[in-house]
C-alpha cells in the first residue's frame, strides 16, 4: 500500500535551499544509461569517470540484487576523486522508482548540487525511462527482434524506443555487413534517436551528459531534427515503430491536452484492427493559439508536458505542428485524423 503514496515532486528553488554559492541553483542534468545485459553499460560509466573532462559528475548505479532490499551505489566523481554512498532502493525501475525512495536518493543528490555538474544513472534491464542506451554490435539484433507473447513488449526494443542516443558498442565484435542491420533496425524502431557506434564504450562526453541541453533551450534543433524523421514501416505487426505527421495551423492547448490524454491515459486511440495505440514516447513542437513561442510536446509512457521555448513563431512563417511517435499498433493516418479532429477545434464553435 506503500506504493501508492506518491511524494510530490518540488520544484527546485533556483537560489533557495542550496546555499548562496555560484551554480547552485542551477539545473543538472541527469543521463540516464540503459542497455541489456552485457551490452557495457558499465565500462561505458567506467569510460567516463576515469576519463579527463574537468566535470563534477555524481553516478547512481542501479543494481538488481538478491532479496527485497536492492542496492545503489553512488559514487561522485570529482577532479579524479570518487566518493561512494550507499543507498537502497526497493524498486529497481526509475520510472516506478518515483513512487519509491529513489525519488528521495535524487533529491538528496539535488540537496548537494554545489558539488557536481551531471548525474547519471545506471540501470539495468528493467528500466523504463532510458536516455542513452547501450547496444550490442553482436547480441543486439537477436534481442530487439525476439518475438514476445501476445501483448507483451520485447524490452530491449522498448529501451532503443525510450533513448535520446544509441550507443552501438562492441563494434569490433561484428562485420561491417552485420553492423549495418543492427544499426538499420535500431533506426526503424527510433526515427529520432542519435546513433554512435563504439569499441569499449568510448565516446565523446559532450555526447552523453546533457542530452536535452538542445531541446530545452530553443526549438530550432529539435524542428530540424523532427524534419527529417520519417515514418518506419514495421516489419512485424507487433514491433515497435515511429511514426511523424504535421498539421498546419495553431491548436487549442486544452485540446491538445486532450488529445495527448485520449492517447497516453485513457488508451482509446485504436488501429484499423481494433489494437490500441501503445505510445512509449511523443515528442513534437506544436503552435498553440495565443502563444507567440514554438511549444515542445514530451511525452514517455504516461507522464507527458509541454514546455515554451525561446524561439517565436515569425510574422511571415507558417505555423505548424509536427509530431512524432514512437511505440506499438500505430497507424499514422489514423493518428492524423485523430489529432486534426480533436485539436483544432474547428468543428463546432469557432
Ligand atoms: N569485445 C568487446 N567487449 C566489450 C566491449 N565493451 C565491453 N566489452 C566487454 O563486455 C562485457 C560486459 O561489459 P559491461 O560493461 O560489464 O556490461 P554491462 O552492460 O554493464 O553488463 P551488466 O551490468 O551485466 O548488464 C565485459 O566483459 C566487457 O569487457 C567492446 O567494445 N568489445
Ligand atoms: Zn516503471
Amino acid at each position: 500500500m506503500e506504493d501508492e503514496d506518491c511524494p510530490a515532486l518540488v520544484p527546485i528553488d533556483p537560489g533557495g535551499a542550496g546555499g548562496a554559492q555560484a551554480g547552485a541553483g542551477a539545473r543538472i542534468p541527469v543521463t540516464i544509461i540503459t542497455g541489456y545485459l552485457g551490452a557495457g553499460k558499465t565500462t561505458l560509466l567506467n569510460y567516463i569517470l576515469t576519463e579527463q573532462h574537468n566535470k563534477r559528475i555524481a553516478v547512481i548505479l542501479n543494481e538488481f540484487g538478491e532479496g527485497s532490499a536492492l542496492e545503489k551505489s553512488l559514487a561522485i566523481s570529482q577532479g579524479g576523486e570518487l566518493y561512494e554512498e550507499w543507498l537502497e532502493l526497493r524498486n529497481g525501475c526509475l520510472c516506478c522508482s518515483v513512487k519509491d525512495n529513489g525519488v528521495k536518493a535524487i533529491e538528496n543528490l539535488m540537496q548537494k548540487r554545489g558539488k557536481f555538474d551531471y548525474i547519471l544513472l545506471e540501470t539495468t534491464g528493467l528500466a523504463d525511462p532510458g536516455i542513452v542506451s547501450v547496444v550490442d554490435a553482436k547480441y543486439g539484433l537477436q534481442h530487439l527482434t525476439e518475438e514476445k507473447p501476445e501483448g507483451l513488449i520485447n524490452e530491449a526494443a522498448r529501451q532503443v524506443a525510450l533513448a535520446d542516443l544509441i550507443i552501438i558498442n562492441k563494434t569490433d565484435l561484428v562485420s561491417g555487413e552485420e553492423l549495418n542491420k543492427i544499426r538499420t533496425s535500431v533506426r526503424s524502431i527510433n526515427g529520432l534517436v542519435k546513433i554512435i557506434e563504439t569499441q569499449r564504450s568510448r565516446v565523446d562526453l559532450s555526447n552523453v551528459l546533457d542530452l536535452h541541453a538542445f531541446d530545452s533551450l530553443s526549438g530550432v534543433s529539435l524542428q530540424k531534427k523532427l524534419q527529417h524523421v520519417k515514418t518506419t514501416h514495421a516489419h512485424l505487426d507487433k514491433g515497435i515503430i515511429t511514426v511523424t505527421f504535421e498539421v498546419l495551423g495553431n491548436i487549442i492547448e486544452e485540446n491538445l491536452n486532450l488529445f495527448i490524454q485520449n492517447l497516453l491515459w485513457e488508451k482509446n486511440v485504436k488501429d484499423k484492427t481494433g489494437c490500441t495505440m501503445d505510445v512509449i514516447r511523443l515528442k513534437g513542437l506544436v503552435s498553440i493559439q495565443g502563444k507567440s513561442h514554438q511549444v515542445i510536446v514530451q511525452g514517455v509512457h504516461e507522464l507527458y508536458d509541454l514546455e515554451e521555448t525561446s524561439v517565436g513563431w515569425k510574422e511571415d512563417e507558417k505555423r505548424t505542428n509536427r509530431l512524432v511517435l514512437i511505440g506499438r499498433n500505430l497507424d499514422k493516418e489514423i493518428l492524423k485524423e485523430v489529432f486534426i479532429a480533436t485539436v483544432t477545434g474547428k468543428q463546432g464553435n469557432s
